[in-house]
């Protein structure tokens, strides 16, 4: 699903690559946990998988997409098979609960036929029924995080990408946004999610990607967040 070939990612303005020599594997149908101190590589890794910056050196594959040679024009393609969430939500403060995910639909061309369809399904999903026609400023922390996570996988994607989602959550709330991450990866979706949050890494015993100073340092299957 994910694979890097030696990447290495300097911006011009920084002085230490933000990675270096990365070399990853990560399958289909994989969740793993990103974890690793602040500067030390993540967002930059989201990043390069999604195209919006470009490698220094080295290869990456995303699903079907060979990122590094991607002409621009299909580089929508790549990113409609990625969702994402993020940590402060970013819903469209303007539209309801199932307009922000409706319009993930719009924007890609789909019927109104199918997104009248799948909004409610995917509200359902993800324990947001009978919330459709809230606003976001009507909505508690958690509430906003699912509505993202709906946006997210609405479209199906191949790959979630999540840059630290419950950072902005109470300690249940997280718990209850990463049972929902979950349950979209045990229906096929490949998960990976950046965090800080010790006690989801080590309730969850998944993979454990830890980055430090842009290089790989530690890479379990069922590992725990340790002592960093
Ligand atoms: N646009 C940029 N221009 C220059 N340097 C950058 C840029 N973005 C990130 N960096 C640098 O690259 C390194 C990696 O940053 P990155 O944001 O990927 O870390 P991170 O692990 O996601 O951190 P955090 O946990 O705080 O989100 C840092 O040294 C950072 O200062």
């Amino acid at each position: 699903m994910i694979s890097l070939d030696n990447v290495t990612m300097k911006y011009k303005a920084s002085g230490r690559p933000a990675l270096q020599g990365l070399t990853l594997d990560v399958d289909k149908g994989e969740f793993a946990f990103l974890i690793g101190p602040s500067g030390s590589g993540k967002s930059t890794f989201f990043r390069l998988l999604l195209k919006e910056d470009k490698p220094t050196s080295g290869d990456i594959q995303v699903g079907q997409f060979h990122v590094n040679k991607l002409p621009s024009r299909r580089v929508p393609l790549l990113r409609q098979s990625i969702g994402c969430v993020f940590q402060d939500f970013r819903l469209l403060q303007q539209k309801s609960v199932a307009a922000n995910v409706a319009f993930a639909l719009e924007v890609i061309g789909k019927p109104r036929s199918t997104i009248e369809r799948v909004v409610p399904e995917v509200l359902e999903y993800v324990g947001l029924a009978g919330k459709a026609d809230r606003m976001p400023y009507e909505l508690s922390g958690g509430e906003m995080q699912r509505v993202a996570i709906a946006r997210a996988i609405v479209n199906r994607p191949l790959l979630l990408l999540a840059d630290e989602p419950t950072g902005n959550l109470d300690p249940t709330t997280s718990e209850e946004i990463v049972d929902v991450l979950d349950r979209v990866n045990r229906r096929g979706t490949t998960v990976v999610m950046a965090t800080h949050d010790r006690h989801i890494v080590d309730a969850m015993r998944r993979r454990v990607l830890e980055f430090d100073m842009g290089r790989l340092v530690r890479d379990d299957q069922r590992g725990v967040y340790g002592v960093g």
